[in-house]
């Protein structure tokens, strides 16, 4: 079976700080989901960077599969801050195909989000952003998916329906 993502023997520096040091993983299957424990500054979230393409390793290799398609909640999502929830994940989508309007509408709903809204994203809470942001990283039925710290912002009920709705993706 091909892997969803290999990483091979990266390293990261900035500047004289090496961050990820010979760091391999293989993902082969659908179904899992994997947790990345690490002390804060450890590098998670360098290496999620390096996997969604947004930075590059000093050395080694990240290599996705060509069935691969990568969903990534990292950090602070970035949205088009002016315009809705439901403009920014029809751009989104727009990338690659075209928003499951249905789909979008039922993940919205789980995570007590109105898809229809007019609101602007930058008057959303720290918490909605979240949920926007995960939103956008499974509203494609992407196979791999990296959220990095997914439950910042989220309320106690929000993060139990994270919680099932993340089962419910296996
Ligand atoms: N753009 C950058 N320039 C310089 N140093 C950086 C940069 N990005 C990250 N670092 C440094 O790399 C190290 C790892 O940071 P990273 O954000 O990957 O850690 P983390 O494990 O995700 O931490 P946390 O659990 O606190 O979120 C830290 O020392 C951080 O200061």
């Amino acid at each position: 079976m091909t892997n969803l993502l290999v990483v091979e023997k990266v390293i990261k520096s900035y500047k004289e700080a090496v961050v990820l040091e010979n760091v391999s993983l293989q993902i082969a299957d659908k179904g899992q989901i994997i947790q990345l424990k690490g002390i804060n500054g450890s590098g998670k979230s360098t290496l999620f960077k390096l996997i969604g393409g947004l930075e590059k390793p000093d050395s080694g290799e990240i290599l996705l599969s060509s069935n691969t398609n990568l969903g990534a909640l990292i950090e602070n999502p970035g949205f088009l801050e002016n315009f809705s929830l439901a403009y920014n994940l029809r751009y989104l989508a727009s990338i690659k195909s075209r928003l499951n309007e249905a789909y979008a509408e039922k993940l919205c709903q789980t995570l007590a989000l109105d898809l229809h809204s007019h609101t602007k994203m930058k008057n959303y809470s720290v918490g909605m952003r979240q949920k926007a942001g995960i939103i956008q990283a499974i509203m494609e039925k992407q196979n791999l998916i990296l959220l990095d710290e997914p439950s910042r912002g989220l309320d106690q009920e929000s993060l139990q329906k994270f919680v099932t709705l993340m089962n419910q993706l296996r």
